[in-house]
């Protein structure tokens, strides 16, 4: 007997998952065993990529979940409702789910797995982290033999692929943006790319699977690119660095007291391993003991990369059902009970980049220098190239600071007379 999916979504992810399992020569033998029984969308006559028995398509999505036939349901619809209340009726009928869908995990990632374990069922969801690079499990079984100390990646590919075109063509923002919607890489509403939030989402999911805990979204930090300028690409490049948008997960302490959990963009160096990695290409790095390094590389978006992810969870799941044994495995099930203590962004020590337009007054960068002094601020170099109209513009990099005393710097020169504004502020690898 075959194992029936149910497919709730045939946009970008789900045209690629289908056009996967339509074409198995030279994959693996076991996904011969799938059937795509029921397929369902917001307009079941809208025209398709795909070829697909028009009696498929359905819109009642609620009926696809509770058909006793289905196995296996792939949500691939995205957004927060209806698929949370779909993925959870699905569990509560004792259906296996396949999700691409980082928004639901990293929010309802509890009731989901509680529901599951309780169910005896999976819930699996390679492609909400990274697209294609089977970084979940991983996480979650070869590396979590190890301790880590950090997980650090570029993990949206949207911002990635602006942020790389920006640096090359001298492109702003918005010009790039809508070739990365129509390429399909863009969340439907694509504010969750450019604000952080989806990297938020899964550097939420990231940081759970490989500190054992689980991960309260709120505690997340989260700073997207819409600030980024091309004035502040070019002086990254003047200082030797790149910017990027890093979403990372530290544990500053050893004892996962001070894990610290957030999402910003970053220079980093341009000899790091994650300043070469553009475009829609994703890449994380994980320092553990005793494995050190590793990183893995891919393309963290579009049809075929992450259907591949979605395929991958559903062969997994062929196999568990093909092997029917009662006993669940628990590599495949959450094993989380705790909600890990993250610390807040103004404990955080790391180096800054800031940019200040200031009247060109003679002392100026003393007055900084003097104020920064007061609040432990040590700078590891100041440049004054240029000028922005009548205001000079003055550059800095600190030494590793707390977060709370470099801010409670700032808040002093804001009010110094020389002190016009200070258009960036941006943290340092
Ligand atoms: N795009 C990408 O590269 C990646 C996406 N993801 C995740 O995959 C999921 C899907 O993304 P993507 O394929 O880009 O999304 P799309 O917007 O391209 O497709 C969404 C699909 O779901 C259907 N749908 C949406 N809402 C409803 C609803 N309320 N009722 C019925 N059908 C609905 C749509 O139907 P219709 O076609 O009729 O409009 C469409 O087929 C999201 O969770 C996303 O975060 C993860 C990794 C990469
Ligand atoms: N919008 C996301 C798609 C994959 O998760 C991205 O750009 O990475
Ligand atoms: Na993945």
């Amino acid at each position: 007997m075959g194992v029936k999916l149910g497919i709730l979504g045939l946009g970008t992810v789900g045209t690629g998952t289908v056009q996967l399992l339509q074409d198995l020569q030279g994959r693996h033998p076991l996904l011969q065993e799938v059937e795509i029984c029921r397929i369902g969308v917001r307009s079941p006559n809208k025209s398709r990529p795909v070829n697909l028995p028009q009696e498929i398509l359905s819109g009642d999505l609620s009926a696809i979940v509770n058909d006793p036939q289905i196995d296996i349901i792939v949500e691939l619809m995205g957004g927060l409702e209806p698929a949370r209340t779909l993925i959870m009726t699905a569990i509560e009928n004792g259906k296996h789910v396949v999700t691409a869908n980082k928004a639901v995990i990293s929010r309802f990632g509890e009731e989901i797995f509680t529901a599951a374990n309780a169910s005896g069922v999976y819930v699996m969801f390679e492609a909400a982290v990274a697209g294609g690079i089977p970084v979940i499990k991983t996480l979650k079984q070869s590396l979590s033999v190890n301790k880590l100390h950090s997980i650090i990646g570029i993990v949206n590919g949207t911002t990635n692929y602006i942020l790389t075109r920006m640096q090359t063509e001298g492109s702003e923002l918005e010009e790039v943006l809508a070739d990365a919607q129509r390429l399909g890489y863009a969340e439907a509403d694509p504010t969750a790319d450019i604000d952080g939030l989806d990297a938020g989402d899964k550097i939420a999911i990231l940081a759970s699977l490989g500190f054992g805990e689980r991960i309260n979204l709120q505690d997340v930090y989260c700073e997207g690119i819409r600030q980024i300028t091309k004035t502040d690409i070019a002086y990254a490049g003047k200082l030797g660095f790149v910017i990027k948008l890093l979403a990372i997960a530290k544990n500053q302490t050893g004892d996962k007291s001070q894990l610290s959990v957030r999402v910003h963009p970053t220079l980093v160096s341009q000899t790091h391993p994650l300043a070469s990695i553009n475009g829609v290409y994703n890449a994380i790095l994980v320092e553990g003991e005793p494995i050190g390094q590793v990183m893995f590389f891919g393309p963290g978006a579009g049809a075929g990369p992450t259907g591949s992810a979605v395929c991958s969870d559903i062969l997994n799941l062929v196999a568990t059902i093909k092997t029917n044994t009662a006993q669940a495995n628990p590599l495949l099930s959450c094993r989380h009970k705790e909600y890990c203590h993250i610390a807040p962004i103004s404990q955080l020590v790391t180096r800054f980049y800031a940019r200040f337009l200031t009247k060109d007054h003679p002392g100026v960068i003393g007055k900084l220098g003097t104020c920064f002094g007061k609040y432990q601020v040590s700078l590891e170099s100041v440049v004054q190239t240029g000028f922005q109209g009548e205001m000079a513009e003055i550059v800095v990099v600190t030494h590793d600071v707390k977060e709370g005393d470099f801010r409670q710097s700032l808040e002093e020169i804001h009010t110094m007379e020389a002190i016009d504004s200070i258009p960036s502020i941006l943290r340092v690898l």
